[in-house]
């Protein structure tokens, strides 16, 4: 692919976004992130992080060959998420898209392999972030290497964080 690209708005097929539903009461509220009996198995986390990012910070762009990510933006800050579709046999290959998500709108996100993600703290707090990928981060006892293209450092990368 070009670094070339342009890139179109829209939804990207095969990225999942819903809302995380809260159980509010007045002790706090409580939020499931997964269950194995509404995800298919082929996108079912092997394992879970977190990671906090700090207010105007950035993290990726950055895509998987084999991995699918699955992301939950809970807070307690906001991040606007960023996709591009750069998957050729794709039927919205060359498609961006935009989710706003976070302590306002808590929300899972599915990302699968040939998406190219970034995600950027908006708020004014630290924002911590779940992802629960389908695959082992660097394999079994992390003996193999990260499946990770990096695009950050990128010259004339068309994945620009505005
Ligand atoms: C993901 C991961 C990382 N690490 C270690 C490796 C580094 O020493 C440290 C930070 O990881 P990295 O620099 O890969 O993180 P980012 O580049 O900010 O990537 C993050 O932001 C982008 C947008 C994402 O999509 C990633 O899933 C998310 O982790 O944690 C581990 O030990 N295990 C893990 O599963």
């Amino acid at each position: 692919m070009s670094n070339a690209m342009e890139f179109k708005k829209g939804k990207i097929h095969d990225v999942i976004v819903k809302p995380l539903g809260k159980y509010l009461d007045e002790r706090g509220w409580l939020a499931e992130l997964f269950r194995a009996d509404e995800l298919d198995a082929g996108i079912m986390p092997v394992m879970a992080y977190i990671s906090m990012t700090q207010p105007g910070v950035a993290r990726g762009p950055h895509e998987h060959v084999e991995q699918t990510d699955y992301f939950c933006f809970i807070g307690p800050s906001n991040f606007k998420v960023y996709l591009w579709d750069r998957r050729k046999d794709s039927p919205t290959y060359g498609v961006k898209q935009v989710v706003y998500t976070g302590v306002d709108l808590p929300m899972m996100m599915v990302v699968p392999p040939g998406v190219v993600h970034a995600y950027k703290n908006v708020g004014i707090d630290n924002g911590i972030v779940f992802n629960g990928p389908n695959k082992l981060y660097a394999g079994e006892g992390k003996k193999l290497p990260v499946d990770e293209i990096r695009h950050e450092e990128a010259v004339g990368s068309p994945f620009v964080l505005d």
